[in-house]
Protein backbone atom coordinates (compact mmCIF):
# COMPACT_ATOMS: atom_id res chain seq x y z
CA UNK A 1 0.00 0.00 0.00
CA UNK A 2 1.31 3.62 -0.62
CA UNK A 3 0.14 6.19 1.03
CA UNK A 4 1.24 9.34 3.16
CA UNK A 5 0.42 10.39 6.10
CA UNK A 6 -0.65 14.06 5.13
CA UNK A 7 -3.19 12.46 2.32
CA UNK A 8 -4.32 10.33 4.73
CA UNK A 9 -5.43 12.73 6.84
CA UNK A 10 -6.83 14.84 4.50
CA UNK A 11 -9.22 12.08 3.54
CA UNK A 12 -9.84 10.48 7.29
CA UNK A 13 -9.03 13.04 9.90
CA UNK A 14 -12.12 12.48 11.36
CA UNK A 15 -11.66 8.74 12.34
CA UNK A 16 -8.34 8.99 12.97
CA UNK A 17 -5.68 9.51 16.45
CA UNK A 18 -2.95 11.70 15.47
CA UNK A 19 0.21 10.75 17.74
CA UNK A 20 2.09 14.07 19.43
CA UNK A 21 5.39 14.38 17.17
CA UNK A 22 7.81 13.28 19.93
CA UNK A 23 9.55 10.04 17.44
CA UNK A 24 12.22 9.72 15.86
CA UNK A 25 13.30 7.50 12.66
CA UNK A 26 15.31 4.59 13.83
CA UNK A 27 15.31 1.48 11.30
CA UNK A 28 15.61 1.42 8.21
CA UNK A 29 12.30 2.25 6.80
CA UNK A 30 10.66 5.38 7.92
CA UNK A 31 7.33 4.60 5.69
CA UNK A 32 4.97 1.05 7.12
CA UNK A 33 1.83 0.52 8.33
CA UNK A 34 -0.10 -2.32 9.57
CA UNK A 35 -2.35 -3.85 12.32
CA UNK A 36 -1.15 -3.37 15.72
CA UNK A 37 0.14 -5.80 18.33
CA UNK A 38 0.69 -4.15 21.83
CA UNK A 39 3.11 -4.52 24.72
CA UNK A 40 2.87 -2.31 27.96
CA UNK A 41 6.73 -2.62 29.76
CA UNK A 42 8.65 -0.84 32.22
CA UNK A 43 12.50 -1.07 31.64
CA UNK A 44 12.18 -4.87 31.39
CA UNK A 45 12.09 -6.03 27.37
CA UNK A 46 11.18 -9.57 27.99
CA UNK A 47 7.88 -8.99 26.14
CA UNK A 48 9.48 -7.24 23.73
CA UNK A 49 12.29 -10.14 22.82
CA UNK A 50 9.61 -12.72 22.83
CA UNK A 51 6.85 -11.43 20.74
CA UNK A 52 9.39 -9.85 18.14
CA UNK A 53 10.09 -14.08 17.67
CA UNK A 54 6.96 -14.86 16.46
CA UNK A 55 5.59 -14.58 13.50
CA UNK A 56 5.13 -11.17 12.85
CA UNK A 57 2.94 -11.41 9.35
CA UNK A 58 3.62 -7.89 8.81
CA UNK A 59 1.89 -6.36 11.46
CA UNK A 60 3.43 -3.17 13.60
CA UNK A 61 4.58 -3.75 17.48
CA UNK A 62 3.48 -0.93 20.29
CA UNK A 63 5.85 -0.86 23.00
CA UNK A 64 4.70 1.31 25.90
CA UNK A 65 7.56 1.35 27.78
CA UNK A 66 6.60 4.39 30.37
CA UNK A 67 8.63 6.62 28.05
CA UNK A 68 11.82 5.90 30.12
CA UNK A 69 15.16 6.98 28.74
CA UNK A 70 17.34 4.94 30.98
CA UNK A 71 17.62 1.83 28.73
CA UNK A 72 17.38 0.24 25.34
CA UNK A 73 14.05 -1.88 25.01
CA UNK A 74 15.74 -3.12 21.67
CA UNK A 75 18.60 -3.42 19.67
CA UNK A 76 20.15 -5.02 16.80
CA UNK A 77 19.41 -8.87 17.96
CA UNK A 78 16.29 -8.17 18.28
CA UNK A 79 15.31 -5.70 15.50
CA UNK A 80 17.00 -8.96 13.52
CA UNK A 81 14.80 -10.77 15.06
CA UNK A 82 11.75 -9.09 13.84
CA UNK A 83 12.72 -8.47 10.59
CA UNK A 84 13.14 -12.37 10.08
CA UNK A 85 9.67 -13.29 11.80
CA UNK A 86 7.77 -10.52 8.97
CA UNK A 87 6.64 -7.86 11.31
CA UNK A 88 6.38 -4.29 9.50
CA UNK A 89 7.81 -2.49 12.33
CA UNK A 90 8.06 -0.76 15.67
CA UNK A 91 6.67 2.04 17.82
CA UNK A 92 7.96 2.15 20.72
CA UNK A 93 7.29 4.65 23.87
CA UNK A 94 11.06 4.47 25.05
CA UNK A 95 14.69 4.16 23.38
CA UNK A 96 16.11 2.06 21.57
CA UNK A 97 20.55 1.54 20.94
CA UNK A 98 22.82 -0.09 17.96
CA UNK A 99 21.64 2.32 15.87
CA UNK A 100 24.02 2.07 13.05
CA UNK A 101 22.90 -1.39 12.92
CA UNK A 102 18.66 -1.25 12.89
CA UNK A 103 19.30 1.94 10.52
CA UNK A 104 20.44 -0.52 7.66
CA UNK A 105 17.33 -3.11 8.73
CA UNK A 106 14.16 -3.61 6.26
CA UNK A 107 12.26 -2.77 9.35
CA UNK A 108 10.43 0.89 10.34
CA UNK A 109 11.18 1.70 14.15
CA UNK A 110 9.95 4.56 15.65
CA UNK A 111 11.34 5.38 19.23
CA UNK A 112 12.16 8.53 21.54
CA UNK A 113 16.24 8.44 21.91
CA UNK A 114 18.80 6.18 21.71
CA UNK A 115 20.76 5.16 25.11
CA UNK A 116 23.78 2.39 25.43
CA UNK A 117 22.11 0.59 28.66
CA UNK A 118 20.16 -2.20 28.41
CA UNK A 119 16.76 -3.19 29.96
CA UNK A 120 16.24 -5.57 32.70
CA UNK A 121 14.52 -9.15 31.72
CA UNK A 122 12.90 -10.31 34.49
CA UNK A 123 9.90 -11.37 32.29
CA UNK A 124 7.58 -8.91 33.58
CA UNK A 125 4.79 -6.91 31.10
CA UNK A 126 1.64 -7.17 29.32
CA UNK A 127 0.54 -7.79 25.96
CA UNK A 128 -2.46 -7.32 24.29
CA UNK A 129 -4.16 -4.52 26.15
CA UNK A 130 -4.96 -1.25 25.52
CA UNK A 131 -2.17 1.36 25.70
CA UNK A 132 -1.92 5.25 25.89
CA UNK A 133 0.94 7.52 24.88
CA UNK A 134 1.67 10.62 22.61
CA UNK A 135 -2.13 11.42 23.10
CA UNK A 136 -2.93 8.50 21.77
CA UNK A 137 -4.73 4.97 22.36
CA UNK A 138 -3.95 1.64 20.66
CA UNK A 139 -5.83 -0.97 21.52
CA UNK A 140 -4.69 -4.71 19.84
CA UNK A 141 -5.71 -4.89 16.13
CA UNK A 142 -6.36 -1.37 15.39
CA UNK A 143 -4.40 -0.20 12.31
CA UNK A 144 -1.12 2.22 12.59
CA UNK A 145 0.12 4.50 9.61
CA UNK A 146 3.78 5.49 10.09
CA UNK A 147 5.82 7.64 7.82
CA UNK A 148 8.25 10.78 7.66
CA UNK A 149 5.56 13.23 8.94
CA UNK A 150 4.38 11.10 11.68
CA UNK A 151 1.76 8.46 12.86
CA UNK A 152 -1.83 7.82 12.69
CA UNK A 153 -4.17 5.55 14.13
CA UNK A 154 -7.09 4.16 12.98
CA UNK A 155 -9.88 1.52 14.23
CA UNK A 156 -10.10 -0.33 11.18
CA UNK A 157 -7.69 -0.80 7.92
CA UNK A 158 -7.89 2.42 5.82
O1 LIG B 1 19.09 -7.63 23.95
C1 LIG B 1 18.61 -6.57 24.37
O2 LIG B 1 18.12 -6.43 25.48
C2 LIG B 1 18.61 -5.38 23.49
C3 LIG B 1 19.69 -5.49 22.53
O3 LIG B 1 20.78 -5.01 22.72
C4 LIG B 1 19.47 -6.24 21.27
O4 LIG B 1 18.30 -6.46 20.90
O5 LIG B 1 20.45 -6.56 20.62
Amino acid sequence: MSFKTADLYDQHGDNLRVCEPIFRDFGGISHFHGQIVTVKCFEDNSLVKSTLAEPGAGRVLVVDAGGSRRCAMLGDLIAASAVEQGWAGVVLFGCVRDTVEIGQMSLGIKALASIPRKSERRGEGQRDIPVTFAGVRFAPGDHIYCDEDGILVADRAL
